[in-house]
């Protein structure tokens, strides 16, 4: 089986992190005898320098011939003032792709539960996803526009936009704990309003599945006192990007969490969630984790290669236990490593056929 993935390094860590995913693709190929056909393309700020537009006609076309996109991230301060920025590409990308279905899970790896500030006992029971609208809300809606004396952004949903995305976490749901809890702003927009009643209709459908209403506020605030709380969380766009990010703390860092972006038909769009960290560019000290994990995403999303997933997942998993650490997540113990090193480390234990059940049980 030969799968064609667009691969878009983008700006700051963007670059490191793929090179990251490539090597551990690798190993999967070679371990399990598959053949992955990739085609790099230019990207976010560095096309903005190379072509003068963040997605180039070409780049967008490679990614819809494909089967699979594999993104960095993009941006940066080179081209925070320019008229055009990277992230327009992003957004430009996620729209063209139709990518409505932005899965975030939110996981702790066993040993990693004290380095956020909550209680470790708290944090260990964390195991929820995001189910984020990608497509739509106030990242996209008409009007937008700015003069020199005002802004103006504008927030609509449609009907059809939220119910396609509410199907999908109780999808989810229906195969995990059975909970969904949706995350809205119903007591001020009415953009909440319709959400809130659409998510009841669903609900309708799925007696198994139990159903939670919640403010964002709250949601933000019940996400650290009870993380073990949530099973699946539906929401819009940007209350999605916010809280993802904040949720990104009980795992250890930012550099752990994984995504996949999915449409109904065509390719799946896979990028970790931090951004191009340019603090960090180019020092060896980014966390390839959640670029990697969002390859094993891609493997069970686009392909439906599980046990290649759950491979690459145990052998992430068994660095940590081993007790590599990148800077970020590096407390004192444990061996302090660089990203390259960090990857061989996995790469290292993914080629090795160490499918050992009692690992997988304890994680899987
Ligand atoms: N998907 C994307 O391409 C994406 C996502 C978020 C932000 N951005 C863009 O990235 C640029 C920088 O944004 P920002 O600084 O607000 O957010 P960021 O996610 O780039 O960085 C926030 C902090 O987290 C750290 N960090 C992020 N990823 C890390 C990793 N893998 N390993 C270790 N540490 C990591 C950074 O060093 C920084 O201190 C902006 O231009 C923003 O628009 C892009
Ligand atoms: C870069 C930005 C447009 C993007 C978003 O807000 O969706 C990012 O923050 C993310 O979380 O993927
Ligand atoms: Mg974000």
């Amino acid at each position: 089986m030969k799968k064609k993935i667009a691969v878009l390094p983008g700006d700051g860590i963007g670059p490191e992190v793929i090179k990251s995913a490539l090597q551990v693709l690798d190993g999967v190929a070679t371990r399990f005898g598959h053949e992955f056909e990739t085609a790099e393309k230019v990207f976010g700020g560095a096309a903005i320098d190379q072509k003068g537009t963040p997605l180039p006609d070409d780049t967008l076309e490679v990614c819809k011939g494909s089967d699979a996109v594999l993104l960095g991230a993009v941006g940066g301060p080179k081209w925070d003032k320019g008229n055009v920025r990277p992230e327009q590409g992003l957004l430009a990308l996620r729209k063209a792709l139709n990518v409505y279905a932005n899965l975030r899970p939110v996981q702790v790896f066993p040993g990693l539960e004290h380095l956020s500030p909550l209680k470790s006992c708290r944090v260990k029971g964390a195991d929820f996803v995001f189910v984020r609208e990608l497509t739509g809300g106030i990242y996209f809606s008409e009007p937008k526009k700015r003069d020199r004396k005002s802004a103006v952004d504008t927030l609509s949903y449609t009907r059809e936009e939220i119910s396609r995305i509410v199907e999908k976490a109780y999808e989810l749901a229906a195969g995990r704990r059975g909970k969904v809890t949706s995350v809205d702003k119903a007591n001020v927009l009415e953009t909440s309003k319709l959400w809130r009643e659409i998510v009841e209709e669903t609900a309708k459908k799925y007696p198994n599945v139990q159903t939670e209403h919640m403010l964002v506020d709250f949601a933000a605030m019940r996400m650290i006192s009870d993380p073990g709380s949530f099973d699946v969380i539906v929401t819009e766009n940007m209350f999605g990007d916010i809280l993802s990010d904040e949720a990104s703390v009980l795992t250890g860092s930012l550099g752990m969490m994984p995504s996949a972006s999915l449409s109904e038909r065509g390719p799946g769009l896979y990028e970790p969630i931090h951004g191009s960290a340019p603090d960090i560019a180019g020092s060896g000290k980014a966390n390839p984790i959640g670029m990697i994990l969002s390859v094993a995403m891609m493997l069970r999303h686009s392909f439906q290669l599980e046990k290649e997933a759950a491979a690459v997942e145990l052998a992430v998993f068994e660095t940590l236990q081993a007790g590599y650490r990148t800077q970020d997540i590096y407390d004192g113990t444990g061996n302090l490593v660089s990203t390259k090193e960090m990857v061989d480390q996995i790469h290292f234990r993914m080629l090795e056929d160490s499918t050992s059940a009692t690992l997988l049980e304890v994680y899987v």
